[in-house]
């Protein structure tokens, strides 16, 4: 026809589109989200370079745990705070809104060599990192488990910090759905034990009201807690309707948690380790500790890196490893923990090791260590 010479091609690809045609679809792809590798629109204003989907390489596979609600989360998780919390905080180009590329980098690579839980936090200001990462991983939304918290305000080192958001989970949980561009969030955790009137508004029953509120709109999927000690945990199963599925502490050799993980067990929680990979870092726990030797040993006998047995050992415990790293190869490694197991005596002798010697790096104003 007359008209479709002159006009070019239609979207339904009859006939032979023209240039301006083709850069008008070029912009609705782009606008509507949909990556393409055009800089510039049809008025020739410049686009920032998006880069094309990467394929997503052959990955490992990671045993899932099975929560008392009957949803699998991956096996180890890849946390955004520590290290990525501290450069974000403290970078003064970057903030809660604000990309960290460096960190995008990080994460793609972590979900390209295996990983597929990722953990944030509000006060990390990571969460929008954690949104793009996923979809230029290429990877879909509903592949990858994400773990967020609300943040209760903090007494750290002394200092008292407010809650980002004073009125509770509810404000936090939407605001982190914007920041990430999804529309819902695997599981969501109450960072800490601090809730007293210098930190936040709300008692610790009426924030685990809000975060039942956001379960039974079905905006979260599973809610639960972190750093949380038995009589805090007491205090919600007093008042719940739903309880937690979930605490997160800090667990390593020189951490064992017995009493939370006793009680965990008793109510078919899952307790997740923050920190795992404590008992290496010198630096953290000083030198010549009781498990070094047993460490060096063992990680020859299994031909495996210190950080692996580590990692092992928390998971063979029947807990959730959540690690870090920004160096591509340890990512790659952590998945070795999942073929090789410590024999019961191997076990048994870094858990005696570490009992030996107590260290906890986060909240021992929260915590009774005479455990
Ligand atoms: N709920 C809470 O209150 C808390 C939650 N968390 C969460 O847990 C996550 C993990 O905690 P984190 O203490 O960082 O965990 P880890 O114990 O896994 O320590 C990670 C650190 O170890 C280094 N590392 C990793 N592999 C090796 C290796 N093979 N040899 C030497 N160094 C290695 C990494 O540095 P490199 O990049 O050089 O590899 C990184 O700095 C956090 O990111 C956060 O998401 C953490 C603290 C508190
Ligand atoms: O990753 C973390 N680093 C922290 C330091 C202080 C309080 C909480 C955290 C985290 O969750």
């Amino acid at each position: 026809m007359e008209g479709d010479k002159k006009y070019g091609a239609r979207a339904d690809g009859c006939g032979v589109q023209s240039s301006a045609e083709k850069q008008m679809w070029r912009c609705i792809r782009y606008i509507s989200g949909d990556i393409v590798t055009t800089t510039t629109t049809m008025t020739g204003e410049v686009l920032p370079k998006v880069p094309k989907v990467p394929k997503v390489p052959k990955v490992p596979k990671v045993p899932k745990v099975t929560l008392l609600s009957s949803d699998t989360i991956p096996g180890v998780g890849f946390g955004t705070g520590t290290k990525h919390r501290v450069k974000k905080q403290t970078d003064p180009k970057l903030g809660m809104e604000t990309i960290d590329e460096d960190l995008v980098t990080v994460l793609v690579s972590a979900l390209h060599s295996g990983f597929r839980h990722l953990d944030t936090a509000e006060c990390y200001l990571t969460r929008v990192e954690i949104g793009e990462a996923i979809r230029r991983s290429g990877i879909p939304r509903s592949e990858v488990w994400i773990t967020d918290k609300y943040d209760q305000g903090w007494k750290w080192k002394g200092v008292l910090l407010p809650s980002c958001t004073p009125s509770g989970p509810y404000e936090s949980l939407h605001k982190s759905l914007r920041l990430m561009k999804v529309d819902y969030i695997d599981l969501f955790l109450i960072h800490g034990p601090y809730f007293c009137k210098e930190t936040c508004n709300i008692t610790v029953e009426e924030a685990w009201k809000q975060m039942e509120r956001l379960l039974e709109e079905g905006l979260v999927r599973n809610i639960g807690v972190s750093n949380f000690d038995v009589p805090l945990l007491k205090r919600i199963f007093k008042i719940c309707k739903h309880q937690p599925q979930v605490d997160q502490v800090e667990y390593h050799l020189y951490q064992q948690e017995h009493r939370v993980v006793e009680f965990c067990r008793q109510h078919k929680m899952l307790v997740e380790a923050y920190a795992p990979l404590t008992p290496m870092f010198s630096s953290k726990v000083g030198a010549n500790r009781p498990a070094e030797p047993v460490i060096e040993e063992l990680s020859e006998k299994y031909h495996v890196q210190p950080n692996q047995l580590l990692l092992r050992w928390v998971y063979q415990s029947g807990v959730l490893p959540i690690t870090t790293s920004s160096n591509p190869e340890r990512m790659k490694n952590t998945f070795k923990i999942f073929e090789f197991e410590l024999e019961p005596d191997d076990f048994a002798r870094l858990k005696n090791a570490g009992q030996q010697f107590k260290y906890r790096g986060y909240f021992d104003n929260a915590f009774d260590l005479d455990i």
